[in-house]
């Protein structure tokens, strides 16, 4: 029978898990606070640096080249330039849930992270537990319309449908699953699976990206086994919100 570890357990071998700035978080757009001081997201990403999308065990994830400064997060609320190193995606078991950060208590059926690190430091593992190591990008799908780009990312999905599958995956350009409007929520945070390292600037997209119902349930045709072993389906691979401990958040718009 299947044993799930869920995020309950991480606090064992993860104390951080109760720390002072974990991610995801509830949003209360009330309580956030406009700052005019925040700049326009700048995303310069190039088709030519995607390299291959894997099945992890966690996740599904679209990883890139990173020796080069070809695919970059500058401006927002980050100082410096960071380098995209994959993106990836949270989801439910059903359409009522999924996403990790929540909007006044909505829960939306998945989130898409872009992940940069800074480039202050030689490499993402390095960036990767420094506090200004990271900058996630974040991008709620809402269900409705069937999404083009998104469908390119499904198609690939056969071939990885278990733990450990990775197959190349070229010239996808990520900034076709970005929304139309770039406004943002910013918090100081963390990765949202262990080491739950508290070393994300994350910068979650107000406007979501549509997805149909069917694209959704591609998702969930992904495996968290290996194969060979008892299929345990990909769903519900999001961690709840966790205490905002005194942080703010703030908004890029009125
Ligand atoms: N879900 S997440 O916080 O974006 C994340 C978790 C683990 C590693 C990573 F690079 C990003
Ligand atoms: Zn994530």
């Amino acid at each position: 029978m299947l044993i799930h570890t869920g995020p309950q357990k991480w606090v064992e071998n993860f104390p951080i898990a109760d720390g002072v700035r974990q991610s995801p978080i509830d949003i209360v757009p009330g309580q956030a606070s406009y700052d005019a001081g925040l700049k326009p997201l700048t995303l310069k990403y190039d088709p030519s640096t995607c390299l291959d999308i894997l099945n992890n065990g966690h996740s599904v994830q679209v990883t890139f080249a990173d020796d080069t400064d070809s695919s970059s997060l500058t401006d927002g609320p980050i100082s410096g330039l960071y380098r995209l190193k994959q993106f990836h995606f949270h989801w439910g078991a059903s359409d009522s849930k999924g996403s990790e950060h929540t909007v006044a208590g909505t829960k939306y059926p998945a989130e898409l992270h872009l992940v940069h690190w800074n480039t202050k430091y030689t490499s993402f593992s390095e960036a990767a537990s420094k506090p200004d190591g990271l900058a996630v990008v974040g991008v709620f799908l809402k269900i409705g319309g069937e999404n083009p780009n998104l469908q390119k990312l499904l198609d690939a999905f056969d071939t990885i449908k278990s733990k450990g599958k990775q197959t190349s995956f070229e010239n996808f350009d990520p900034s076709t699953l970005l929304p139309g409007c770039l406004d943002y929520w910013t918090y100081d945070g963390s990765l949202t699976t262990p080491p739950l390292y508290e070393s994300v600037t994350w910068i979650v997209c107000k406007e979501p990206i549509s997805t149909s119902s069917a694209q959704m349930a591609k998702f969930r045709t992904l495996l968290f086994s290996a194969d060979g072993a008892a299929q345990d389906c990909m769903v519900d691979n999001y961690r709840p919100p966790q205490p905002l401990k005194g942080r703010t958040v703030r908004a890029s718009f009125k």
